[in-house]
């Protein structure tokens, strides 16, 4: 039995799609009721409402997790995206997700517009992101620098793709590669050396489109598939269109510029200024609802 209405929302950035649980003050969803089972169930496209993870809406003062991985930012971080994969486990970041929320704060009225224009710090278990609104419209995310973690390889049907590892709170594998993506089967996770990533990996592949020239004036363009860690393959990754960015750029021996990225699921843009990564794209919410006392006793 829950006490509070079990409110819900459907969303999704570039067609990366959340359950969204809006839990202000920790009451409706406290860490022991949102298990790994029942972010399953939610996530389930059949018995459930469907979504690539979970996000709960929650102040940082409510998660146990926040004082750790926040430290000194704790005070400055009023709201915190707990972010689930499909499977239950915890991430340190979702690039898409984070629009999303920002997104939910505003529509749910737990944030003004020039608040969220002006920039607000949110909680997250890769630590503190900015992330704000534009004035016409989608978002931006200071997702921090992108750590190289070193060469290493995926396989898909035996044949192995060279790649580079990059940390953005969470870890990629970016192949960059002159085989179509588009014709590759990424149902299942590419090979991986596991001594590489022992906390698992997201992989994406990338077919470079324009090394220079690019839409909008921008140093590049590339199109992206991946196979995420605890969830399969997804329409977008906010995270992985940044570290394949960076890859991007890496090849060409830059660590500045822009670069935009087309996903299945839409376009992300992504800017390096030799310091940070800023991810920008749209956020939706596609539905609202409550959670019946039927399908919560099931
Ligand atoms: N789709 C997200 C990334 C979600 C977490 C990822 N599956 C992981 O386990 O690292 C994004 O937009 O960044």
């Amino acid at each position: 039995m829950i006490d509070s209405d079990p409110r819900v929302l459907l969303g999704h950035g570039t067609e990366n799609d959340f359950v969204v649980l809006p839990d202000p003050d920790g009451i409706v969803w406290p860490e022991q009721r949102l298990d790994g089972a029942l972010v399953r169930r939610l996530c389930d496209r059949r018995a459930g409402l469907g979504g690539d993870g979970v996000l709960r809406v929650v102040r940082s003062a409510h998660v146990p997790d926040a004082p750790a991985v926040l430290g000194a930012a704790l005070g400055d971080c009023e709201w915190f995206m707990d972010h689930r994969n499909a499977d239950g486990s915890h991430a340190e970041m979702c690039g898409n997700g984070i629009r999303l929320y920002l997104h939910v704060l505003l529509t749910e009225g737990l944030l003004d517009r020039a608040a969220a224009e002006a920039g607000v710090l949110v909680g997250t278990r890769g630590g503190p992101r900015r992330v704000g609104a534009r004035p016409d419209g989608g978002y931006w995310v200071d997702m921090g620098p992108a750590v190289p973690l070193g060469r290493g390889d995926a396989w898909i049907a035996g044949v192995t793709y060279p790649g580079l590892g990059v940390s953005m709170g969470n870890p990629h594998l970016v192949c960059l590669t002159d085989v179509e993506v588009d014709t590759l089967d990424l149902t299942a996770l590419p090979g991986v050396d596991p001594a590489m990533f022992p906390d698992g990996v997201n992989v994406e592949m990338v077919n470079v489109l324009a090394a220079e020239d690019a839409p909008g004036g921008a140093e590049a363009h590339v199109r992206l598939r991946v196979h995420e860690r605890g969830v399969g393959e997804t329409r977008s990754c906010g995270t992985g269109a940044c570290a394949a960015a960076y890859a991007t750029l890496e090849a060409g021996g830059r660590t500045a510029g822009t670069v935009v990225v087309d996903v299945p699921g839409g376009r992300l843009t992504v800017a390096f200024d030799g310091t940070t990564t800023v991810l920008s794209g749209p956020a939706v919410v596609v539905a609202t609802g409550v959670l019946t006392e039927e399908w919560l006793a099931g």
